[in-house]
Formats: structure tokens, sequence, C-alpha cells
């Protein structure tokens, strides 16, 4: 990519989410992230291009030496921070600005610093040969899987956090708030259960309603999204048309809708088989497994059969995509609730020592020494700010890995095809080859663990609320929130990227 030659007609629309809007190239693999702030402040930013590129330098360093060593090197992708012609940003901020959905326009582009991240595009299968040969254009399975664990932590004072997950706990706070009009029932615990079953009705329940949580691109179009108009339902029929040629030979007789249930249902499988898939011994028959423990598997609200999720299989093959992010969110022992008294005391440590900030790494450097503060944190809290700032990194970290997404990248293959690095699945089956990533792997800021102490205040009154008038640990949450630790201004209002918290 040549900087200095940079024409916004070579660029086109390819996403967004809160804190970034992604455009891809035309013609090569790359897309370029550029980092987006609300409309007060682009008002009142007065940053410079320096701390622009510091703000990217340090997500790209953080997804580097943190991240990747944590995730896997074979999910992670090096990006690289680099300086636009303020120009072309401009240009190319006019020409997305059509394409943005209405729900996203509450920010906008950063078009002051010229900087961004360069980014090969997880969309189209890097390392496959056969796309030249296949008329196929590659599918990709984007899958944002949010927090696959129930909490242990004994300093949770809710017991419904033990036994209803997060994310399903959420969906009624969001529906109530109008984030979303329909529940969607996708249980993040079925996902990474590693039972064949249980992610397949996952997988079945983010095609019904994908909200953020599931995107299929083909040929690096997006060709399935959630609906800005929340009303409408998706069209599966139209989607199972795009995926025909995918999973059935092309003189199938079977009916149209016979044949949307056939594909869906390759589709699913082949999704799984990705995200089970460890890439360095794929054949193996002796897969190491990570058992979870039986109690921390299970969501009361998933809608799964009770007998499935008591009997079947519990564990996913070691390394494998689902293992390396569900292990990481796992850094997060102590629950929001047992780390808030020790976010406390990294506060008041900061308010008297604050140049402190520095040598506790609270913003970066993103390096070795950050790993080894989160790698090696003591198993015990000795009273010391060092375990204090250890377990605050940890959280951190992991939510960083409960709010990435999984890219699936599947091209089919002829015969004779080789494989190159990607991996083979379904033998027996049509043949494809798939790549798995990981994105979205930006430092959460250290500021933003009070925010979370307020949501996830909000998120289980709220359903407990809804699902257990009268209950008396209301009282006891009532009372919690009285005690809270955090009387700061709630994000809903301040929530924005280029405030430049340094990451
Ligand atoms: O807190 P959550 O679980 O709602 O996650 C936020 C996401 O909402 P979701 O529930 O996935 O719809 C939210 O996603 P949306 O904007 O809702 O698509 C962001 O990913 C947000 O991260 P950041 O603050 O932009 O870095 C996420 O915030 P963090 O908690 O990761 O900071
Ligand atoms: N390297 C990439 N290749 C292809 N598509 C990408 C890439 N990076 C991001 N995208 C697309 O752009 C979208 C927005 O990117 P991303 O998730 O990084 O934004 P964000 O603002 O950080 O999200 P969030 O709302 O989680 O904070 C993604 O959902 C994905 O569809």
């Amino acid at each position: 990519m040549e900087l200095d030659k940079m024409d916004e007609n070579d660029w086109k629309y390819h996403g967004e989410g809160n804190k970034s809007l992604v455009v891809s190239h035309v013609q090569h693999a790359r897309v370029l992230r550029l980092l987006k702030y609300s409309t007060e402040d682009a008002e009142n930013s007065h940053k410079t291009t320096e701390q622009a590129f510091r703000h990217i330098q340090n997500i790209v360093d953080y997804s580097q030496n943190v991240m990747k060593p944590l995730l896997g090197e074979k999910f992670i992708h090096n990006g690289e921070a680099v300086k636009l012609p303020l120009d072309f940003v401009r240009q190319l901020s006019l020409k997305v600005q059509q394409e943005r959905p209405e729900s996203r326009c509450d920010k906008v582009m950063d078009t002051l610093s010229g900087c961004a991240l360069c980014l090969p595009n997880l969309t189209q299968l890097s390392s496959c040969c056969c796309c030249s040969r296949e008329h196929r254009p590659p599918l990709c399975i984007e899958i944002k899987p949010k927090c696959g664990f129930l909490p242990a932590s004994r300093h949770i004072t809710k017991d419904i956090k033990r036994k209803v997950c997060r994310f399903c706990m959420h969906q009624h706070f969001k529906l109530a708030n109008g984030k979303w009009k329909r529940l969607s029932h996708y249980c993040p615990l079925d996902l990474f259960s590693g039972n064949k079953q249980r992610m397949s009705l996952a997988i079945k329940h983010l095609i019904e309603e994908p909200q953020n949580n599931f995107n299929i691109f083909k040929g690096g179009e997006c060709i399935y999204t959630c609906n800005d108009d929340a009303d409408v339902l998706q069209d599966l029929d139209e989607l199972a048309q795009h995926l025909r040629p995918y999973f059935l030979p092309s003189g199938s007789l079977l009916s149209r809708q016979q044949s949307s249930k056939v594909v869906l249902n390759e589709l699913i499988q082949v999704i799984v088989s990705a995200l089970l898939s460890t890439w360095d011994c794929p054949r193996s028959g002796q897969l190491r497994k990570t058992h979870l423990s039986e109690g921390r598997v299970t969501c009361e609200a998933s809608l799964l059969h009770r007998d499935l999720l008591r009997n079947g299989n519990h564990c996913l093959p070691k390394d494998c995509v689902l293992d390396k992010i569900l292990s990481t969110q796992m850094l997060d022992n102590l629950d929001i609730e047992g780390l808030s008294p020790l976010f406390k005391r990294v506060e008041q440590h900061l308010q008297m020592f604050p140049k402190e900030r520095c040598r506790l790494q609270m913003d970066g450097p993103y390096n070795a020494s950050f790993l080894e503060k989160v790698q090696n944190c003591p198993a015990e809290d000795d009273g010391s700010i060092e375990y204090a700032v250890g377990k605050v990194h940890q959280y951190r970290v992991a939510m960083t890995a409960k709010d990435c997404s999984i890219m699936v990248a599947i091209a089919t293959c002829g015969e004779d095809d080789g494989l190159d690095q990607s991996l083979e699945i379904q033998p027996t089956k049509p043949r494809f080859t798939c790549s798995v990533s990981i994105l979205d792997l930006d430092p959460k800021p250290y500021e933003s663990i009070s925010h979370q102490s307020r949501l996830d205040y909000k998120i289980v009154n709220h359903y407990l609320r809804r699902t257990q008038p009268n209950n008396q640990e209301l009282d006891n949450l009532e009372e919690l929130a009285n005690q809270s630790l955090f009387l700061g201004r709630d994000r809903d209002g301040e929530d924005c990227t280029l405030v430049f918290h340094p990451v």
C-alpha cells in the first residue's frame, strides 16, 4: 500500500462496531480500521496526530504482545499503525457515510488525525490456493461469542449469577432498553460447551437472531447481518439461496424449502468443525481436552433440554479457538464483585502516588513486562498493590476476550487442491478449507472497570425483577447499590473512542 497514493475509490465500506469503522480495499485483501468518536468529542477533541498514532500503536502492541501469547499465534494477525493523507480520510468519510447503519451514526469517523490500523482482510482466505481455481468466492462467518462460563467466585452476592449466564441476563436488559426488539435464544455456554449438539443449536439461534453476534460474508461482501430495522425477521430463505452452491450438488432435486434446511444445517456443521479444530494435529485421535467443572457449563436460561445439558459431553479440544478464548476469559476469576475492592485499592494508591501509574503500567506500554504481570499474579491476596494491579490487568485482558470476534473463512476446494496451512474439514462431504482468526483485541481502558460494576448491578437487578418478582435478593441488591463503590457518571452518557485514556 503506497500511503502517498491513496485513492478513496479503491476502498469501500466494510463494517463497524462501537469504536471503529472498517473499510476494505476493492482488490487487495486489506482493511483499514479507523477510530470513531462521539460528536461532542469531535468538537472538544484536541488530540494530536502523535497521540492518535500512539493510541493505535498501543492496540497493535496489546494484540501482539499480550493477546497473541494467550490466544495463540495462529489465530492472531498483526496489524500496522499507519498515517494516511488527511484529504484521503476526509473523502473516504464522505464516501462511506451513506452506507453506515443509522444505529451507528451517533459517532463519527476520525478524520482529524489521519491515523488508522491496517490489517489483512480476514473475510478472505489468505492461505488457500484453491480460490484461484474455484468459481465460488470464499464464505466467512463472524461470531462474537461473548462470555462462555458462569462465574464461580466466592465474592458473588447474587446467586442467580451462578445459574444464568451474563449474556442471557443481559438480553432482557437490552430488550427493556430498546437496543433490540427480540430476545436472542443464543447462549454462549452452549457454544463453548464442546458438545456438538449444543453448539449446533447455539449457532442456529445466532442465525435466527444475529443481533451483533453473527455475520456472514461472501467474497468479502456482507450477505447476512442484523437488520437495522429490527422489526424485520431475517430472511433465512435468501441466505440459503446464497449458500446452496457450496453445500448442495448442482443437480439436487430437493424442493426450495427442503434444500434451505439442508444447506443451513451443513453450514452449521462446518462452523462447528472449524471451531473445534486443533490446527496443529487435525487428524490425531488423541486430542487433549479441557474439562470444565459441571456447574459452570450450563445456563438455566438456555432453551436446551435438561437431559442434554446434564448428560452431554462438556469439553473442548485443547487449543481449539474456543478453548483459547475461554481460558483467557477465565482470567477473570474473581468476578467484578471480587475485583471491585482491588480496583478501589489501586485507585487509592494512584491518588496518593500518581507517578506509580507508569510503573504499574496502568495504561501500557503493552509489552512482555505487562504480560508477565498478567501471567504471574500471585494466587492469594497478600494485601499488596502488586496483587491488586495484577488482578485488574487480568480482568481487563479477560474483558477483551469476552468481547472479541471469531472469523471462520471457508472455501470449497477441488479433489487435488493442496491445503497449505489451512485445514481440510469434513473430508467425506463437499471439501472445504478453512481458516480461523480472532479480531477486535483492543485493550479495555482501566477506567471502564467502574462502568462494568454498575452495568453488572443493572443487568442482574433487571433480570431478577423481570423473572422473579418479590425476590428477597432484590432488597440485598438495593442495599448493595446504596453502598456502591463507584459513584461516577454512567458511561451511557460518556462513552467515546477518542477520549484517549492512553491505553
Ligand atoms: O459490556 P458489554 O458486554 O455490553 O459489551 C459491549 C458491547 O456490547 P454487546 O453487549 O456485545 O452488545 C459493545 O458492542 P456494541 O456496540 O453493542 O455492538 C462493544 O463491543 C463494547 O466494547 P467497547 O466499549 O466498544 O470497547 C462492549 O463493552 P465492554 O464491556 O467490552 O467494554
Ligand atoms: N481484519 C478484518 N478483516 C475483515 N473484517 C474486519 C476486520 N476487522 C474488523 N472487521 C469487520 O469490521 C467490524 C467492526 O470491527 P471491530 O469489531 O474491530 O469494531 P469495534 O468498533 O472495535 O467493535 P466493538 O463494537 O466490539 O467495540 C467487525 O465486526 C468485522 O465485521
